[in-house]
Parts: structure tokens; C-alpha cells; sequence
């Protein structure tokens, strides 16, 4: 009789993502596999070239999974990777200082229970963002306020969670507003906004509800418009984000879109999945439908909320 094939799996590692050391990390997925039932492959990312490498790596292993070992960053590298070639799943085991992608799909930080939610191998086909006609993005980009405190935390190689979150309350006290205007089709908008976020999920990596109605599969991303707002409204704001209810904030408006182009006056930081791309004038985002395949977790409901009840 024929031995049972076991299901191979590529673990795209990224060794410097948020601040645990990984030295044993290969041989604890090594020994996981084995009782899982799945062969192992690794390639470690090096911060050059590693899109070139993925794809050799690919060509060589023909595997079913490719699991990216690290942050939002990582996750989008391998998206670019798996864009378009839904025959490959991706997988992610969260170790970057940013899970944004991970707490979305509900994949626990714990690299046993992220292992067993690759294990069951439960999947659905999520669409991407194509942002000017050049980058792609798997969980959210954001333009002013984040993406400033993002390039700072580059900058100054700042890493970790407690280095954010110091970064973002310093930001949060002194908000510079900046006109945007969104483009669609023949249709022109004008607003006043401190931050402008474009996404296709729900969730920052912190668990704050950004997008309370949008939906990972429907053909459309949603356009975020934090108005400028007195201080006093912070409260408020982190309320509504940790509840689910950001949408029915007067400083915030939320709108779902195929295409639209975002004209910034003065330019503004941008940053896509945790990775600042300096300052922009204009951009053009479009959907890109069912681009990859992602496997999530599907036994439990979610901590925070469950997105589809919301109104
Ligand atoms: N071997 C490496 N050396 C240095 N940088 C690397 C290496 N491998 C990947 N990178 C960089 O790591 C970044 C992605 O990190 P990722 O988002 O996965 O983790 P993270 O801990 O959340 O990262 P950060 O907090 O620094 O954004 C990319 O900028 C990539 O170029």
C-alpha cells in the first residue's frame, strides 16, 4: 500500500519581526509538523529580494500552504507572492510587533494553536487592494496620522508594541489636519480629515474597530475619514473604536468603493501594511476580487465582535 503523502508546507520566517527571539523557532514547527501530519520547508527572509526568493522556493517545493512566520509586513510580502494563484494557501503565524492580519482571521499568537488552525487547513478566498497600480495591500494602509507615527517608529528603529502606543498618544495630542478629496468616477468629495484609512478589513492590530461594516469578500474596500475633532472627543473615539460603533461617530465617514482616487492637500505620509512609503499627493486604490486564499480560524467566534451583526 501507497504511504499517505504528507501535505508540504512552505514557512516563509522573518527572523527580525517584533521583538522575541526566534532561534528555535524552525525546530518547534518541525516537531508540530510531525504531528500534523505535514513536511516542512523553510526559507528566511532577508529584507532584499525577498519576493524572487519565495517564488524559487515555490518552484522547488510545489507546496499547498505558504505560511508567512512574522508581522503584517511578512503577510504581504507573501500575498504578493500568492496574488492571484489561489492554489496556494497562506497561512500566518504571527510574530511581528504588528498582527493586524492575524487578529483579523482570529489566529491566536500562541505558535501551537496557530499551528493547528494551519493543521485544519480551513480556508476562503479574500479580495486585496491595489493602491497606484504598484503596491499591494492585504490589511490596512492609512494616510496622516498613523502613517506618521509609523515612519517615525522606522526611523528612529523603534520596536514593539509599548514603542507604538507611546508614538501614537504623542501623535494623538497634536493632530494636523489636511484637506482630501475623494474621486469617483465623475464624483468629487471634499473633507477636512487628521487621518484617511483604506481597508478591506476590520480591525488595527490593537483590536480598535476601524471598520465596522466592511467585509474581506464583497468586491469593494472602504475609505475611512477621521474629521478633525476637539480633544475632548478621544474618549469618545476610543469607546466607539473598542466597541464596534466608529461608524456612527459625526467626526467619522465611512464609504465602500470598487475605485477612487485621494488628492492630498498638503501631502501626506502614507503607509501600507506597517511599511511607510513616504509622502504622497494622490492615490489611486482599486480592489482587487478573491486575490488569495487565506486560512483563518474558523471554530471560534471572534474576542472583539462579530462583523455581520453590525448595522
Ligand atoms: N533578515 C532581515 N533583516 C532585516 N530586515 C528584514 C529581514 N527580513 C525582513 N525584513 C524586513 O522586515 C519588515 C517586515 O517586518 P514585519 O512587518 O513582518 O514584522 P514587524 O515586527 O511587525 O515589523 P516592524 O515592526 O519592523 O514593522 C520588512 O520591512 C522587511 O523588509
Amino acid at each position: 500500500m501507497q504511504a499517505k503523502q504528507r501535505r508540504k508546507v512552505l514557512f516563509v520566517i522573518n527572523p527580525v519581526s517584533g521583538s522575541n527571539t526566534k532561534t528555535d523557532i524552525r525546530e518547534q514547527i518541525v516537531r508540530l509538523c510531525k504531528k500534523k501530519d505535514m513536511q516542512p520547508f523553510f526559507i528566511a527572509t532577508t529584507g532584499e529580494n525577498d519576493c524572487q526568493q519565495i517564488e524559487k522556493a515555490l518552484d522547488e517545493c510545489h507546496p499547498e500552504i505558504l505560511v508567512a512566520v512574522g508581522g503584517d509586513g511578512t503577510v504581504n510580502l507573501a500575498a504578493q507572492v500568492l496574488n492571484g494563484r489561489t492554489d496556494i494557501k497562506l497561512g500566518i503565524i504571527p510574530t511581528g510587533s504588528a498582527n493586524g492580519m492575524a487578529f483579523e482571521l482570529n489566529i491566536p499568537t500562541s505558535l501551537e494553536n496557530a499551528m493547528n488552525i494551519i493543521a485544519r487547513n480551513v480556508s476562503k478566498p479574500i479580495d486585496l487592494l491595489k493602491i497606484n497600480n504598484q503596491h499591494l495591500a492585504v490589511h490596512l494602509s492609512d494616510i496622516g496620522l498613523n502613517a506618521r507615527i509609523i515612519k517615525r517608529f522606522d526611523e528612529e528603529k523603534i520596536r514593539g508594541f509599548y514603542g507604538y502606543a507611546k508614538q501614537f498618544f504623542k501623535e494623538l495630542k497634536a493632530p494636523a489636519p489636511f484637506r482630501c478629496t475623494i474621486k469617483v468616477k465623475k464624483r468629487t468629495r471634499m473633507y477636512r480629515a487628521v487621518m484617511v484609512v483604506m481597508l478591506n478589513t476590520h480591525f488595527y492590530g490593537t483590536g480598535a474597530i476601524i471598520n465596522p461594516k466592511g467585509r474581506m469578500d464583497d468586491g469593494k474596500f472602504e475609505i475611512v475619514i477621521i474629521k478633525p475633532y476637539p480633544w475632548y472627543y478621544i474618549f469618545s473615539m476610543f469607546f466607539a473604536f473598542f466597541t464596534g460603533n466608529i461608524h456612527k461617530l459625526r467626526h467619522v465617514k465611512i464609504k465602500s468603493y470598487k475605485r477612487a482616487q485621494i488628492i492630498l492637500n498638503p501631502p501626506q505620509d502614507l503607509q501600507i501594511d506597517g511599511e511607510p512609503l513616504g509622502e504622497v499627493s494622490q492615490i489611486e486604490i482599486e480592489i482587487i476580487p478573491s486575490a488569495i486564499e487565506v486560512i483563518y480560524n474558523d471554530q471560534e467566534d471572534h474576542l472583539f465582535f462579530s462583523p455581520a451583526e453590525k448595522k
